[in-house]
């Protein structure tokens, strides 16, 4: 198989499969449809395959690459190297605040590396109050799992997080073929836009993760039994939850409600 591209060998750490389809890239920057004056931020630009038509269209770019030979080589753009801001550094360990600016909400996009893309976006959501949207390449399954709706077998605790920050909606399937090297997998872009306000109010997010997480370790299990550590039945009935549902038929508004009960005793016992 070809590992290399544009004189790089790809590197299998670092999640590289380099977008090599013009159509394909033509249509997700279509679809993230800069314009000058925004605050654009690419996570993990590599050998510029969206940098590049990014930078035909907009006069700056900043960008987070952390394989140093391609931050060099970006350093170093024969076109774009001026419209380019490069922080070398893994995306996870970044402090976004600084780089949103108040009348320009980050618009982030990226060609994610597989291996971390989860990480990514929960790290993203920290920040979701300082994003205007988010155009990410993930594995086709992920983006099924983001945008499932409950009784889907895809639903879980990476539909409920996700849909409690933000919009979610596929733009467009990419095939194997349109990487070098290919991925295993099919591929698809996400369009993620956070929410101004909160769909449901949850006191404490991490309860929200907490408690999903359980539901769906066990999402065979009624939730009587899967969650019986944090709420009992007779809790989940005043509720008005059957406990004998399963977690994969529960709205993320229930989840909200079971969290926020279980936030609030929870601090009773402490
Ligand atoms: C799937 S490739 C996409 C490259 C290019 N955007 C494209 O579409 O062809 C993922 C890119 O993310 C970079 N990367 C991997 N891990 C990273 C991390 N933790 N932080 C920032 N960039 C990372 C890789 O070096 C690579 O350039």
């Amino acid at each position: 198989m070809n590992k290399t591209h544009l004189g790089h060998t790809a590197r299998k750490r670092f999640g590289q499969n380099f977008l090599n389809d013009t159509f394909v890239i033509e249509q997700i920057v279509d679809a993230i449809n800069p314009q000058n004056g925004e605050n654009l931020l690419e996570i993990g630009p590599g050998l510029g395959a969206l940098t590049d038509p990014v930078c035909e269209r907009v006069d700056a770019l900043t960008v987070i690459e952390l394989d140093r030979d391609l931050a060099e080589r970006l350093r170093h753009h024969p076109f774009h190297g001026g419209k380019l801001t490069i922080i070398e550094q893994d995306a996870l360990t970044v402090d976004f605040t600084p780089l949103a600016k108040d009348d320009a909400p980050l618009r982030v996009f990226g060609n994610l590396p597989y291996n971390i893309s989860t990480p990514i976006m929960f790290h993203l959501f920290k920040y979701a109050h300082l994003i205007r949207d988010m155009h990410f390449m993930l594995q086709k399954e992920v983006v099924n799992r983001l945008a499932a709706s409950p009784g889907n077998k895809n639903y879980g605790r990476l539909s409920i997080m996700t849909q409690y920050y933000c919009q979610v909606q596929p733009v467009l399937n990419v095939p194997p073929g349109a990487f070098v090297p290919p991925p295993k997998v099919d591929s698809a872009v996400v369009r993620l836009a956070p929410h101004k306000q909160p769909p449901v109010d949850v006191a404490d997010v991490k309860v929200l993760e907490r408690v999903s997480t359980m539901a769906f370790n066990q999402r065979r299990k009624t939730i009587r039994n899967s969650l019986k550590e944090c709420i009992s039945e007779t809790q989940l009935l005043e509720l008005g939850l059957d406990p004998v549902r399963r977690a994969e038929t529960l709205s993320l508004e229930d989840f909200a409600n079971i969290a926020n009960w279980v936030h609030k005793h929870d601090s009773i016992e402490n």
